[in-house]
C-alpha cells in the first residue's frame, strides 16, 4: 500500500489543524503533512445528554472546533485556509462521556471509574474544505468517528495517585495518556493505537481516499475503501485544473455557507468505523424560517476577551527564560526545556505549545525553537532586547493592571492595592529594592535601545554644542546622540540610585566618544548648563503641576536658541488614535505590543490599536498620561518655548522640538 499519496492531495493546499493538542500536531507531522495550527476557540460545552450516543457528542465538538477556526481566519482577512481539520476525543465508560479532568481530584474520578474494565475512547474528526467566494465564505465539511476499545489494569489506589501526581493525565481525554506512563496501566487495546492518542490517522487517509478518489462506475457499489488507493506517479498527485476526482462531487460531504448551515438541507449523517452510517437532525430554521444559529462569532471581541492570555504567556515564557534556553540549546523537547528550568513537564509543554500557536516558536519534530523575532527581542542577551521591558511588565505592569477598575473609579494609582504600600513617588517605588531598581531600568533601556535612532535622528540636531538629556536613565539615548553627532556633548542626568546602577547597561569594547553622567533629582537640584535639553518618556509621569515646576527650571537655564527635545507617545487631537501606525500597546505592555502586532495581530487590529491605552497605563502607576500635540505645545509655550515642531516617527515614541525666545 502506498500511502503518502492521499496525503500528498493535501501538498499544495493551505492546510489547517484547528487543535492545540500537540500529540495531534506529532501524528501528523510524522506522516509529512504540513500544515499550520491554529487552536479552536470553540469551547467543549455542547448538552452531552444531547446526544444520542457519545461519538456524536465527540463529531459535532470537531465539527464546531474547525468551524470556528475556519470562520474566525476568513473573517480576519487572513488567506483563508483550503483545509480546516478539528478533532475532539473522549473517553466513554458505562455510557459516560469523560473529556479532561480540570484537576487532581477529578482525574482520579475518572481513572478510578476506568480501573479493571474496558471502555471506548472516540474520535470524532472533521474535514472542511473552504472556498471564499465573493468574499463569502463556503464550505464543504465531511466527518467521521473512530473507536477504540482500551482495558485497563486493576490498579491500585497508591499506583492511581503516583500516575495523577506525574500531572500526566490533565490535559488529556479520560485523564491518561497511553502514549506514556499511561501505557503502563493498559492491558490490552483493541483498535487504532493512535485513535487514543488523539487522531485517528487510518480512517482520515481512507477518508481523504474516498474524497479525493471517489470510487469509478465499476466499482460503484462499493462504497468504502477498505485501504488506502495506491497512486504510481507523482504528478497524479497534485490539484490540476483537469482532476476529475473532486471531493467536491463526493455525495459524503455535506455544503455549508460561512454560518455553518447546511446548504442542502440539516440531516447530519456520520459514519462509524464500521461503516454504518448513523444520523440525527440538525433544527437549521425555526417555524418562521428563522434561522436559529446564534450571530457569528465576534471574533476581534474574543481576541481581546482573551489577549492578556496571549500577553501571559509570553511574560511567562520570557520570565522562566524559556527563550534563552532555546537560543543557546534549542531545538529543545518539553521535557529537556522542563529538567533545565525545574518546571513541570506537562505545564512547560503547554505553555511551549501556546508560544508556538501565538507564532513566537517553531515546533518540529526536533522540538521547539525560537523564531529569528524572538532571538531579537525576547533572549536577555540581544542588543535589542525587550526583555527588561517584560519582566518589568510581568512584575509591575501587571499586577496594577489587575486593578484597573479600581484606577478607573478612584482615578489614581494602584500601588498600594498592587503592593501593599503607598504610593510615595513614581521612582522611589521602583528603587526601593535593588532588583526593582535594576528591573526597572533594564525596562526602560529595552524601550529606549528601540528608540533611540529614531528620536536622535527626527530633527538635525548638528548645530548644537551641548546637551542634556534628563532622566536619561542608562544612557542609550546619550550614546546614540554622540554617534550620530560626533560634536555633541552629551550629560545624562538621572537620581543617584539610578546613576550608582549605570555600569551593567554600558556597551564593552566600543570607541565612542564618552557621555557624562551627573547625579540629581531634576525637581530639586541644580541642571547642567547645556544648549539642548532632552525629556524623553519624561512628561508623560507627571500631572500638569510638576511639568510647570520642571519646565521653568529648563527654561531659566536656557539661553535664546537654546532648544528643548521632547520625546512622547503624541496623540492626535481627538485621543482617538496614536499619531502613529505602529501601535503602541493593545493591553498592558507596549514592548509586548510591538512583537505580538508583528507576529500575532493583523493589520487592521494594528490601525485600531490606540496609545490611549498607554494612557491607562499612566493612570494605573503613575499621576501622569499621554498628551496631544496641542497640548504638549499649551504647555511649552507657557514656559517661552515656541517654533513647536512635532515630528511623527511612525515608531513608539514620537518627537516634538521647540525653541527658547
Ligand atoms: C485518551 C488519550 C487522550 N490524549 C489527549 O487528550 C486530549 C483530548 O482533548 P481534546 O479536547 O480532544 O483536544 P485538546 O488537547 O483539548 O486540543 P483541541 O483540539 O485544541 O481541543 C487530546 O490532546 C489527546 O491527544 C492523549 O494524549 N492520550 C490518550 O491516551
Amino acid at each position: 500500500m502506498v500511502l503518502s499519496p492521499v496525503l500528498g492531495k493535501l501538498v499544495s493546499k493551505r492546510v489547517v489543524l484547528a487543535s492545540a493538542s500537540p500529540r495531534r500536531q506529532e501524528i501528523l507531522t510524522n506522516v509529512g503533512l504540513r500544515f499550520e495550527v491554529v487552536p479552536s476557540w470553540f469551547k467543549e460545552t455542547l448538552e452531552k445528554s444531547s446526544f444520542a450516543a457519545p461519538f456524536e457528542y465527540a463529531v459535532e465538538t470537531a465539527r464546531q472546533k474547525a468551524l470556528e477556526v475556519a470562520n474566525r481566519m476568513h473573517v480576519k482577512h487572513m488567506r483563508t485556509p483550503d483545509v480546516v481539520i478539528g478533532a475532539d476525543t473522549i473517553v466513554s465508560v458505562d455510557e459516560q462521556i469523560l473529556e479532561k479532568p480540570v484537576d487532581k481530584q477529578d482525574a482520579y474520578r475518572m481513572l478510578s471509574r476506568l480501573n479493571g474494565k474496558e471502555h471506548s475512547v472516540f474520535t470524532g474528526v472533521a474535514i472542511i474544505h473552504c472556498h471564499s467566494k465573493d468574499s463569502k465564505l463556503e464550505m464543504e465539511i465531511t466527518d467521521f468517528y473512530e473507536e477504540t476499545k482500551v482495558k485497563f489494569s486493576e490498579l491500585s489506589e497508591e499506583l492511581l495517585w503516583e500516575y495523577i501526581h506525574s500531572g500526566e493525565p490533565m490535559d488529556k481525554a479520560g485523564g491518561y495518556g497511553i502514549q506514556a506512563l499511561g501505557g503502563m496501566l493498559v492491558e490490552y487495546v483493541h483498535g487504532d493505537f493512535l485513535n487514543v492518542v488523539g487522531f485517528p490517522l487510518n480512517h482520515f487517509c481512507k477518508k481523504l481516499a474516498e474524497l479525493y478518489y471517489p470510487p469509478s462506475k465499476h466499482n460503484v457499489q462499493h462504497k468504502k475503501y477498505d485501504s488506502i488507493p495506491s497512486v504510481d506517479t507523482f504528478e497524479n498527485l497534485s490539484d490540476g485544473e483537469s482532476e476529475s476526482s473532486n471531493f467536491t462531487e463526493h455525495k459524503g460531504a455535506s455544503k455549508l455557507d460561512s454560518s455553518g448551515k447546511h446548504s442542502s438541507g440539516g440531516v447530519y449523517t456520520s459514519e462509524n468505523s464500521s461503516g454504518v452510517r448513523t444520523g440525527f437532525t440538525v433544527p437549521l430554521e425555526n417555524q418562521n424560517g428563522v434561522s436559529q444559529r446564534p450571530p457569528e462569532v465576534p471574533s476581534k471581541i474574543l481576541e481581546l476577551m482573551d489577549g492578556f492570555r496571549a500577553s501571559k504567556a509570553l511574560l511567562v515564557a520570557s520570565k522562566l527564560k524559556i527563550f534563552d534556553h532555546l537560543k543557546h540549546k534549542g531545538p529543545l523537547k518539553a521535557v529537556d526545556i522542563a529538567n533545565e528550568i525545574g518546571t513541570s513537564v506537562c505545564g512547560t509543554e503547554r505553555l511551549l505549545d501556546a508560544c508556538a500557536a501565538l507564532g513566537l516558536l517553531e515546533k518540529t519534530p526536533q522540538g521547539y525553537g525560537n523564531t529569528d523575532s524572538v532571538n531579537t527581542f525576547l533572549t536577555s542577551d540581544g542588543e535589542y532586547s525587550l526583555h527588561g521591558y517584560i519582566i518589568h511588565s510581568n512584575d509591575h505592569l501587571w499586577p496594577l493592571f489587575t486593578n484597573l477598575e479600581s484606577a478607573i473609579k478612584e482615578g489614581s494609582r494602584q500601588n498600594h492595592r498592587a503592593f501593599g504600600k503607598k504610593a510615595e513617588d513614581l521612582f522611589k517605588d521602583y528603587y526601593h529594592s535593588q532588583e526593582g531598581k535594576q528591573c526597572f531600568m533594564a525596562a526602560m533601556h529595552s524601550i529606549a535601545r528601540l528608540t533611540a535612532r529614531d528620536v536622535a535622528t527626527a530633527f538635525d540636531l548638528s548645530r548644537f554644542k551641548s546637551a542634556c538629556d534628563l532622566g536619561g536613565c542608562t544612557g542609550a539615548l546619550a550614546r546614540e546622540l554622540v554617534q550620530i553627532y560626533p560634536n555633541l556633548k552629551v550629560t545624562v542626568f538621572d537620581l543617584p540610585e539610578v546613576i550608582a546602577n549605570i555600569s551593567y547597561f554600558q556597551p564593552s569594547g566600543q570607541h565612542t566618544a564618552p557621555v557624562t553622567f551627573v547625579s540629581g533629582d531634576f525637581f530639586k537640584d541644580k541642571l547642567p548648563e547645556a544648549d539642548l535639553y532632552i525629556l524623553s518618556r519624561i512628561l508623560h509621569d507627571w500631572p500638569d503641576e510638576k511639568i510647570h515646576v520642571l519646565l521653568s527650571k529648563i527654561s531659566a537655564l536656557c539661553r535664546p536658541g537654546s532648544a528643548l527635545l521632547v520625546a512622547e507617545t503624541v496623540l492626535d487631537e481627538q485621543k482617538t488614535h496614536p499619531s502613529r501606525a505602529v501601535l503602541q500597546s493593545l493591553s498592558i505592555t507596549e514592548g509586548c505590543a510591538i512583537l505580538l502586532a508583528e507576529m500575532v495581530l493583523d493589520d487592521e487590529k494594528k490601525n485600531r490599536s490606540t496609545a490611549l491605552l498607554q494612557s491607562l497605563n499612566m493612570l494605573v502607576q503613575t499621576e501622569g498620561k499621554e498628551r496631544s500635540g496641542s497640548e504638549y505645545q499649551a504647555l511649552l509655550e507657557q514656559h517661552g518655548f515656541t517654533n513647536v515642531k512635532i515630528r511623527i516617527t511612525g515608531n513608539l515614541l514620537d518627537v516634538i522640538l521647540c525653541v527658547k525666545t
